[in-house]
């Protein structure tokens, strides 16, 4: 397969047929404001916004905190099992459209069981969605349940018990929200204990976070992958590791930009993190208040970066399914997939 001579105008096309996996999605982050509205009128909800281009107008973020400010806020008007379900089903819908093939989505129980909604309301209508996009659209999707840094470890052991009769409708455990003074070592014990029940980890760290988080998120919570990671080009021997242990990154280019992580796209280091050989993966994150779902994230970045060309297409698309928690013989299909798609645009 000779990657190099596909034509770098094709490349906006091939980013968008191309079959990938979506590793690094807040389900809580896909809700557009139509939806918001909408939810809102039918819970008698009053938003503090006359419209929904005046909420919009309102997604002008500084760094992380302002935006989990105004996240938080939108996920409000969550109340309804339907709610959970409406949310999720659009989600998936936009996946597929975008030839994305399987999905390990976030979701953050303590945003909604904090407000008096019922932790079921929230894992049974999430878990509805994900049953029926399977079905009905082919698409393969899990859920990971991420608990909230800048709340207590004992916050996070409470909402992992009353997750355990749901054991079988989430495939993980996360960690999102402030990175900063809250460090991977404050939740430790509940990352032991779900590596106990067998569950996948994951941890956001090095997004607003510095490098040590990163090898704290490995060594003290043993995460198999680290959500954003970005900051570990600041530590060389890091850096090193990461390839050398094949740690997956679930990168989010728009959102680095719009919570000013990199300054602009053109700035951005996903080019340099390929080239050092960490196995990295393009993500949309919170597609709804960051401008773009997944597709959008691979044209403007390979658009930003004039060192992205149809290999690291491949690869991008190749890690996403490596990297993902699906049997060796699915992920070997799914790469298999993926040969022939490229090899039918070298051939053209
Ligand atoms: O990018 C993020 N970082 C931390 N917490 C989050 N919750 C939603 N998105 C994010
Ligand atoms: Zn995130």
């Amino acid at each position: 397969m000779n990657l190099a001579s596909i034509p770098r105008q094709e490349l906006p096309d091939i980013l968008r047929r191309m079959p990938k996996a979506e590793l690094h999605i807040h389900i809580e982050g896909s809700l557009e404001p139509e939806l918001i509205f909408a939810m809102a009128r039918r819970n008698g909800i009053e938003l503090p916004y006359p419209s929904v281009e005046a909420l919009r107008a309102a997604y002008a973020f500084t760094d992380l905190q302002s935006f989990l400010d105004i996240y938080y806020a939108g996920a409000g008007v969550l109340i309804t099992e339907e709610d959970f379900f409406d949310m999720a089903w659009s989600y998936l819908v936009r996946a597929r459209e975008e030839n994305v093939i399987h999905s390990e989505i976030f979701f953050d129980p303590q945003t909604h069981t904090a407000r008096g909604v019922p932790f079921a309301a929230v894992i049974n209508g999430l878990d509805r969605a994900v049953r029926r996009g399977r079905e009905e659209l082919g698409l393969s999707a899990s859920l990971i349940l991420c608990f909230l840094r800048h709340l207590s470890e004992a916050d996070a052991l409470a909402t992992l018990e009353q997750a355990l009769p749901f054991r079988d409708k989430f495939i993980g455990v996360g960690l999102d929200s402030g990175e900063r003074g809250n460090p991977p070592e404050k939740f430790a014990a509940v990352f032991g204990r779900c590596r106990e029940l067998g569950l996948h980890l994951v941890a956001h760290a090095g997004e607003e976070g510095p490098a040590r988080y990163i090898s704290d998120a490995l060594d003290l919570l043993k995460a198999e992958r680290i959500d954003h990671g970005v900051r570990c080009l600041e530590d060389p021997a890091l850096v090193a590791r990461l390839a050398a242990e094949g740690v997956a990154l679930t990168v989010c280019p728009l959102s680095n930009v719009k919570l000013k992580v990199f300054p602009e796209l053109c700035r951005h280091n996903i080019g340099e993190l390929l080239a050092r050989g960490i196995v990295a993966t393009i993500n949309s994150d919170d597609p709804a208040y960051f401008g773009g779902y997944l597709n959008e994230n691979f044209t403007a970045i390979f658009e930003a970066l004039p060192e992205l060309g149809a290999g690291e297409a491949y690869r991008l698309a190749r890690n996403s399914f490596e990297a993902s928690f699906v049997p060796e013989e699915t992920r070997k299909g799914w790469i298999e997939g993926l040969d022939s798609f490229f090899a039918g645009c070298c051939a053209r």
